[in-house]
């Protein structure tokens, strides 16, 4: 399996368009609702017929009660012109009243059930996939703002799966319920079912256009609604809170805040704001419909026409159909978002992963080779490696040094295999990488990057297991680990040491509260997860910006000591890229430097001018310890 694409990085197969069409035309659509109902299916089918069956009685039933409830009133009225047979049929009316209740009573319950059944097979499922998915992307993708986009739509979408199901059950259930009232208008009167007809388009009309603005403001609003995420994560972060009040930026960020929330209410309120006119006329519409239907059955009652039940059944089914359409169309322009969705969710799940294909590494690359390798970001112009070529051997141990932005930790990245250079080559023993299965790689690499993980939901033994979980936990090599890092020592003072959580926000199951660790506690656990790795390629970027010196000598000391394992280091500081065999000195995407720091030193250049103030007169490092 291999994590690296073997096209181009914009293929045009999966370019996502910038603004991609929201709206789903009729065949999408049934297509969508077709793939909602298969996935549901599978996941389980018997909830799925139970739903269909459910929304078939759900849409019969009230129709089946209104008529019974009709058939009473005329009894009811005959009995009271003195039709002696007239009592037992009311009676008995009512009866079939309550017991049709009684059953709708009983089906909701166990609808309910299956709903929640379903809501948790399905979610369950989908959610999974969409995190396999997301976290088997090509790496550049996750740079990628359009990709990034689609994601952010696709979960909306994968997040409200099983609520997807309900509203197409509910559609499906008010589809039925708006064709059998109109039908039991027709057996009344013909035009009363045309004017209940007439009254409902416009509504409709107006509902979908509605819906289609709100889309299409969620759209516009994407980045000004994920600006607000970020600030609101911020702010609700407690370890943020102290540098927040020390740089007084508190109040500056809920003002911010506020603005960009208000900004998009404002849109969303005023283009409801104008439809609020155009829906009271539609709304006045379906009164006059309503009120000219009951008009008209009131004459035919008078005139002994119709029955009296009559007045209550065509009242009931009138407002039963119009308020059914309203509903349904609701539910349609809510299920029209979803399902634009789908198809975010859908081109999502086709991103490509891993191919798969490619044959995996035998064994521990003896040699890894650069060669000239160019690089630029995603979407960026911008070349930040430019041509840089160099070989490290087994058991060497290099260190790359640049200033900020020199391009030092991309390189870590090309050479790691999680970016494709634009062109130039990464050779494992003169095989590029680009044709191997990277994991095979990664499997002899331990990369400890500066943005490391900290595993906050564990303990301090499991934080530097999961440098390797592919064998069960050894404890004897994990307090190695955890001593060549130098984290042993306050890993013991812990009450429970290496057993001890490693966040204050978590407690173990005899309830002892786990302990908070400083920065550079962190980072020597990331180290000691490092370790345990036992790669034979270890990356190091800059590992130790939060050790102190002393332990930071002592670390590197022993690691430079060791030959089994190749390093390489990017450092800032000079007690680490001395004990280095060689040492590439980075300048804007360029290696312009090479050599043992003694060389370097002596050369008066470029190196020697970055760390000219950690050197003394001699060339020496300067004793800071
Ligand atoms: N994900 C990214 N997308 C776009 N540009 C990036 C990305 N990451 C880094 N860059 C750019 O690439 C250049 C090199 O960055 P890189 O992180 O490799 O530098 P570095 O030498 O490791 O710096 P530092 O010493 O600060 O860690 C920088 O100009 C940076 O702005």
């Amino acid at each position: 399996m291999s994590e690296r694409p073997a096209e181009p990085r914009h293929p045009a197969s999966v370019r996502l368009s910038k603004d991609p069409p929201r709206r789903l035309a009729l065949r999408p659509y049934a297509r969508a609702v077709g793939q909602v109902l298969k996935v549901s299916f599978q996941a389980s089918p018997a909830a799925v017929i139970m739903k269909v069956a459910g929304s078939l009685v759900s849409a019969l039933l009230p129709l089946v009660t209104t008529y019974f409830a009709s058939l009473t009133t005329t009894a009811l009225a005959a009995g009271y012109a003195g039709d002696p047979d007239a009592g037992p049929q009311a009676v008995l009316y009512v009866i079939i009243t309550a017991a049709l209740g009684l059953f709708w009573g009983a089906f909701s319950s166990v609808d309910r059930y299956i709903q929640q059944l379903m809501s948790f097979r399905v979610g369950a499922i989908v959610g999974d996939q969409m995190y396999e998915r997301f976290l088997a992307l090509e790496f550049w993708r996750y740079d990628d703002k359009e990709t990034v986009d689609l994601y952010d739509r696709a979960k909306r979408f994968s997040d409200s799966y099983a609520r997807v199901l309900d509203r197409i059950a509910a559609i499906f259930t008010q589809l039925v319920s708006v064709v059998l009232a109109v039908g039991a208008l027709l057996l009344v009167s013909w035009w009363i079912a045309a004017i209940v007809l007439v009254a409902i388009v416009p509504s409709v009309y107006l509902q979908f256009k509605l819906s289609r603005e709100q889309i299409a403001h969620w759209n516009t609003q994407v980045d000004s609604r994920r600006q607000r995420r970020m600030i609101e994560t911020n702010l609700l972060r407690p370890q943020h809170i102290a540098e927040m009040r020390l740089y007084g930026i508190v109040g500056f960020l809920m003002e911010l805040r506020s603005r960009l929330r208000d900004a998009d209410e404002r849109r969303r309120l005023d283009f409801q704001k104008r439809y609020i006119p155009k829906q009271l006329a539609a709304d006045a519409l379906q009164y006059g419909a309503e009120v000219v239907s009951l008009i008209w059955v009131v004459g035919q009652i008078i005139a002994r026409a119709q029955p009296v039940g009559q007045f209550l059944y065509v009242q009931q089914i009138v407002s039963r159909a119009l308020s059914t359409a309203n509903n349904l169309v609701s539910s349609l322009s809510s299920i029209d978002e979803d399902l634009a969705n789908l198809k975010d969710y859908e081109l999502f799940m086709t991103l490509p992963v891993h191919s798969g294909q490619a044959p995996a590494l035998a064994a521990a690359p003896r040699t890894v080779e650069l060669r000239d390798i160019r690089f630029s970001y995603t979407g960026s112009d911008i070349e930040v490696i430019k041509g840089v070529s160099l070989t490290i051997g087994q058991g060497q141990h290099i260190a790359i040094v640049g200033e900020n932005g020199a391009g030092k930790s991309t390189l870590i990245r090309i050479l790691a295999g999680l970016y494709s250079p634009d062109s130039g080559q990464v050779l494992l023993d003169g095989v590029d990488l680009a044709t191997l299965d990277v994991k095979s790689w990664h499997r002899h690499l331990a990369v400890l990057s500066q943005e490391f993980l900290k595993y906050e939901f564990a303990t301090a033994a499991d934080n530097i297991y999961y440098g390797d979980v592919d064998e069960a936990r050894d404890d004897a090599r994990v307090s190695k680990a955890a001593a060549d890092a130098e984290a042993l020592d306050f890993i013991n003072k812990l009450p429970n040491g290496l057993d001890n959580h490693v966040s204050n926000w978590m407690e173990d199951p005899r309830g002892r509260k786990g302990s908070g660790l400083s920065g550079g506690q962190w980072q020597r656990l990331a180290m000691a997860r490092n370790f345990y790795r036992r790669a034979a390629f270890m990356v190091m970027d800059e590992p130790t910006s939060a050790i102190d010196a002393l332990a930071e000598h002592r670390i590197f000391t022993r690691l430079f000591a060791d030959r089994r394992s190749t390093i390489i280091a990017i450092s800032h500081r000079l007690a680490t890229i001395e004990k280095a065999d060689i040492v590439y000195m980075l300048e804007d995407g360029r290696i312009v430097e090479q050599g043992t720091h003694k060389e370097l030193v002596a050369l008066r250049g470029r190196y020697f001018r970055m760390f000219e103030s950690q050197l003394s007169l001699d060339g020496s490092i300067q004793d800071d310890s």
